[in-house]
Order: C-alpha cells, then structure tokens, then sequence
C-alpha cells in the first residue's frame, strides 16, 4: 500500500527567514517517520523559505515563466539545498531517504498541464527507497519554465503509482472555517470557498486555496493536518481535514 506524504515548506523551514531550516520540526517530522515502520512512502516536501524568496526574487510562479538560467538554477538550487537537508534529517534515523528531482523529471505542457515521469520513482520504492521529491522549477512548453508546487505533485504522485493513501502536513491542524475550526471533510471547492486563503508568507504557488483545489482532483482521499499528527496518520487514522 502506497502511502504519499508531503511536509509543507511551511513546516520543515522558518518561512520568514530566508533559506533556513526549521531543525527541530524537521527532526520532529523525521522522528515520526522513522517511527511509523510504513515502507512504501514516497515523501514531497514544499518550499518554504528555500524556493518560494528565490521565485519571487525573479518573478516565477506557476503561470509566469523565465528564461534565464541563471533564475532557473538559483531556484532549483535552493530546492536541492533544501532536499539535502531532508533526507539528511531521515538518513540520520535509519529511513532510506533518497533524493527525486522533479526539475529532471517533470515538464508542463502549452496549457500548464504538468507531466511527471513516475516510473523511476516506482522503482526506488520497489527496491525499498523513500523517494524524496519536493516543488521546484520545471520546463513549461512555450514560457520557458515555471515553479511546480509540491502539491500539484503529490497529485502527479498519487494517480500515477496508485496510493491509497494522501497526507499534507502543513502548519495547520486542517482546513479552517471563518471561526478557526478544523473543517472534518471537504467534497467540493465551492461549499468552502469563502473560507480558503492564500499563504501568510512569501508563497509563489497560493497557500490553502490551490491546496484543496488541487488535493479534490485525485482519486485517494487525502488528509490535510498539522505537524504533531504525521504519526497519528502514518499509523493508519485520518486526523484534520479529510479533502475527497
Ligand atoms: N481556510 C484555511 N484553513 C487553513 N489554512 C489557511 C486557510 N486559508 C489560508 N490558509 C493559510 O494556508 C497556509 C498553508 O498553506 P502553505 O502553502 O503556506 O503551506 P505549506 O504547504 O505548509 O507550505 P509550502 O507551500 O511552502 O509547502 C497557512 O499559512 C494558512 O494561514
Ligand atoms: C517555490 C518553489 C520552487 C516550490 C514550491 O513548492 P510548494 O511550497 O509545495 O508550493
């Protein structure tokens, strides 16, 4: 059974502080992971303060593309910084953590539609490696290329190896009402609209809103919940906000 899990940028970095890592909630996410015993995970994490400054710096989103290398690698580059860092953290406690670049494997088409090459990372999952992707910048057919949010690929991640079970950990304890309550289920975009929100800090890819707007597109169920219940969900419970 495999389980997709993403650690928001929001959670493993101090998002407004440029490129820096938040140690002890990584060490906290990873202690969870190693703990859990689940085998067949494939792990994205987002971009917090690593990738999201560095886009915005040059004026890369989803939509709005760049031609510059150098915009490219600097992007991609605080990514990979990022990446190290994680799988560091899991190697440390004994999770066969390995990297996955999406900048590699990845590309949009003239309409945006991202298409994500899965195969390899099936492979690594098969000979027992956690594949560790994470949002970084793509080629985009016609705008040159453009950031994907490491949402659009648990999407990517969760149709195409078949996952029977989504999680995005966010700093969040889940999707929240008007009055601060975790809502327990979403089924449709339009019955919680007025409640979604972009990002409280520099975020290029749309905070709450395009993360339940793209989490309602896949087959699984997902659940979107804080950093204290990665346990609680690897072990096989539902907590926060359950998008299906
Ligand atoms: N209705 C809502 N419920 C919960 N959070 C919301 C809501 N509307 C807006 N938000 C905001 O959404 C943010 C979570 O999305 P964000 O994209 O920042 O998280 P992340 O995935 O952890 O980080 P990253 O994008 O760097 O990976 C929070 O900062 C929160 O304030
Ligand atoms: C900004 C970059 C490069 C990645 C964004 O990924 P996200 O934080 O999952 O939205």
């Amino acid at each position: 059974m495999t389980v997709v899990l993403k650690l928001g940028g929001s959670v493993v970095t101090e998002k407004d502080t440029p490129d820096t890592v938040d140690g002890p909630a990584l060490a906290d996410a990873a202690d969870a992971i190693a703990a859990s015993g689940v085998d067949d995970l494939v792990l994205v994490h987002g971009g917090g303060s690593f990738g999201h400054p560095h886009a915005a710096a040059h004026g890369v989103s989803r939509a709005d593309g760049t031609r510059e290398a150098t915009a490219i690698r600097e992007i991609h580059g605080a990514m990979r910084t990022l990446n190290d860092a994680v799988c560091d953290a899991l190697c440390d406690r004994g999770v066969s953590a390995v990297p996955h670049h999406p900048h590699s494997a990845g590309v949009r088409d003239a309409d945006g539609t991202l298409s994500l090459s899965v195969d390899a990372v099936a492979a690594k999952r098969d000979e027992g490696f956690v594949p560790v992707l994470h949002g970084d910048v793509v080629t985009h057919v016609g705008a040159g290329a453009t950031v994907v949010s490491g949402d659009e690929l648990v999407v990517a991640l969760a149709d195409g190896l078949d996952a029977e079970r989504v999680g995005v950990c966010s700093t969040v304890s889940g999707v929240l009402d008007d009055e601060g309550a975790v809502i327990p289920a979403i089924e449709n975009y339009a019955d919680v609209e007025r409640y979604l929100g972009g990002s409280d800090d520099t975020d290029v890819t749309g905070g709450m809103a395009a993360k339940v707007r793209a989490l309602l597109g896949l087959r699984a169920p997902a659940s979107v919940f804080g950093p204290d219940a990665v346990g609680d969900f690897l072990d096989g419970e539902t907590p926060g906000t359950v998008i299906r």
